[in-house]
This record gives C-alpha cells, structure tokens and sequence, in this order.
C-alpha cells in the first residue's frame, strides 16, 4: 500500500460559513438592505477563492433532514437484486450500482490507471410531464421510479422541494453578488434540470486490501449553475484548493454544503470557480466507516444558452464560448457513464494532474 499523501495542509483553507438567512427570510426588501449585502459579499469572496461555502440558516426543518437520512438508509438496505431492479438504462434516473466488477477483484483497485468509484446512488429529478406546455423531452427530464418503501417519495418529495428552495434563494444572492438583475438566473432555471442524487458510500463487510486506488467519487467538477449538498458528518469529502492541494471538508453541524458548477464558472468568465472535488471515505480498522450524502443538483433550462456574462468584472470573456445547458450536459453525461473522455473539459484534467504531481513530490 502506498502512502497516502497529506491531503489536507494545516494552514490557509477553510470553507467559509454562511449565514443565508436574511435571504431566505423571502421578502424583498430595499435593494441595499445591509444584512444581504453582507452575505452578497461573503458569497462573493468564498466563490472567488475557494467555489464552497458550508450555508446555515437555509431554513430546512431537522425532521425533513431527518426524513431524507431515513429514507437514504431504508433504500440502500435492500438487497442488491432488489436496488438492481430499480435501474433505469439510458436516463439519469434511478439506482446505479457500485463498481462492483473491478472491486471484487480485491475490493481495491489494480492500479491508478483503474480507478473505479465504489459509491451507489439513487437519482431523482424534475420531470418533463409536470411542464405539460412546453413539450420537453423524457430525455433529459426523466420519468421518476419510486422504490416500493413505506414513505419513501413523500420524504424524498418533502426534502426535493426545499433544496430547491434554497438554490434558487442562493442564486438570488449571487445576482447580488455579482451585481446583476436576478432575472439573469430565474430567465434560464424556469424549468431547471435539477436532479437530487442520493449517494452511499460503503463496501461490504469484511477486510479491504488497498493494492492501488480505492475512491468513494471520483475527482470532477459538477455540471450544472448550483450544488446543495447534504452530507454526514464523516470525513471523505475532499476539496482542490486553488494551489493544488486536496483538503478534507465536511459540513459543520446543521449546515449544508453548496458549491459552484461549471455552468456559473462559464457564466461569470471563472470570476467564480467550480472546484474540483473527490470522496475518500476514511477507512479504519480494515473497513470503509459509511458516509451517506445527498447532491441537489440545479443545472438550469435545458435549452438555456450560458453565455459569459459580457459587463462583469473579472469575467474572462475569450475563456468560453456560448453553449446550451444540454450540450453542455450531454459532453460531461459521456464522459462519466460512458468512459468517453470529455475533450472540452481542458482546464479541469489540467488542474488534476497539477494536483496529482503535486501529491507524488
Ligand atoms: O458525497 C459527497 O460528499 C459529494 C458528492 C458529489 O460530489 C456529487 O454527487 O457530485
Ligand atoms: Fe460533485
């Protein structure tokens, strides 16, 4: 077994707290109230320099935090045959098992160049029939499957509604922080792909033998404006620093995570950065300690053209070209279910080899 470089350097990083509350209050108060200019410029700061922010006050009651962690652990109890028939091919929807064929060899990797990610997940997401007018496709806003569990959906339901909420309160606040009409978010999010993925982290019982790389999540970047993550409490979250240094990260207590997509660093000319982030769940004893989380993802209109903002300070107009949040889309969706590298994500493998050589020094 290699040793495991520091991951996570002593001085420097942290992930700003944000207290979200005087926006999700909800009214609208006078445009310079101070307490939201406030929080507009702490989100400034923190999507600048490091693309996370831990957020409390986001206004999500304890017992539907409470339903969503029941409702993770009841699913990903079941039998494997059982979560096997809850796979939905060619949608980003339902049950996706862990990369069990390569972990059986050894319940490790057979070498870097083989990296799999051992989590599961279960996704749910904005359906095309709730927008009856405008005629989208089950394409790209999939038809739900709901597992046969007592009070699966009303919990997932009941959690889905409030991370949506709090995006949307979040981009409100980035209108402000970057000094733009809201309209520029609530124009492209009307019928926002917004997907939530629930995420296990956990192997089966018995020893692991660590012959190479053994990865929760592999590193990327998300895809969409806006990312709400729930996690436990455990550590395996890891965050690229601007520096090239990977730091473990997890939500303080109450608090939920948000990061910046690839959609809002097009958007702002990477003003604002989406951070590449991994999950190496811890293991002790010779076992993986479980670490459940759950991602919203709020990814916009799917016929949204995300072009760079053309008046923002610090934008880098020649960075992006305009493209289609499906496009866009579609180009990550190949390279993660597919194995067909994403030829466009150029800056990104660079900033993970930096990293990479950085570690092996
Ligand atoms: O499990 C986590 O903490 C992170 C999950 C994640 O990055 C994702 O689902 O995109
Ligand atoms: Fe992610």
């Amino acid at each position: 077994m290699t040793t495991q470089p520091p991951s996570s350097a002593p001085t420097g990083f942290s992930v700003p707290v944000i207290d979200l509350s005087p926006y999700t209050a909800g009214d609208d108060p006078a445009r310079d109230d101070p307490a939201r200019e406030r929080v507009a410029r702490e989100i400034d700061a923190a999507c600048s320099s490091v693309g996370f922010m831990q957020i409390v006050g986001h206004g999500i009651d304890d017992a539907v935090i409470e339903g969503l962690a029941g409702a993770i652990d009841d699913f990903f109890a079941l039998p494997p045959e059982t979560k096997n028939g809850y796979r939905v091919a060619g949608a980003n929807r339902g049950y996706s098992p862990p990369k069990s064929e390569t972990l059986s060899l050894s319940l490790g990797v057979e070498s870097a160049g083989r990296m799999n990610d051992f989590f599961e997940a279960f996704n749910v997401g904005v359906e095309a029939r709730s927008f009856p007018d405008l005629a989208l496709d089950e394409a790209d806003y999939g038809i739900n499957l709901w597992p046969y569990l007592p009070d699966f959906r009303p919990r997932i339901d009941a959690y889905f509604a409030e991370a949506s909420r709090v995006a949307r309160t979040l981009t409100r606040a980035f209108a402000d922080a970057l000094g733009v009409p809201p309209e520029v978010f609530t124009g492209m999010t009307g019928h926002s792909i917004d997907v939530l993925r629930l995420n296990n982290y956990a192997l089966p019982p018995g020893p692991v033998t660590l012959d190479g790389e053994l990865t929760g999540m592999g590193e990327h970047t998300d895809f969409g404006l806006v990312t709400v993550l729930w996690a436990d409490r455990v550590a395996g979250l890891q965050v690229l620093s601007a520096d090239g240094v990977w730091h473990d990260v997890h939500p303080v207590e109450g608090g939920l995570l948000v990061n910046l997509g690839d959609l809002t660093a097009r958007l702002t000319g990477d003003r604002w950065m989406s951070t590449l982030h991994r999950v190496r769940p811890p293991i002790v004893d010779g076992g993986i300690v479980r670490r459940r989380s759950a991602a919203f993802f709020h990814d916009g209109d799917v016929d949204a053209i995300v072009a760079t903002l053309p008046d923002l300070p610090g934008a880098d107009l020649s960075a992006y070209d305009p493209i289609t949040v499906r496009d866009h889309i579609a180009a990550k969706l190949a390279g993660s279910r597919q194995g067909r590298a994403n030829t466009g994500a150029v800056r990104e493998a660079a900033r993970v080899l930096a990293a990479a050589q950085q570690e092996s020094r």
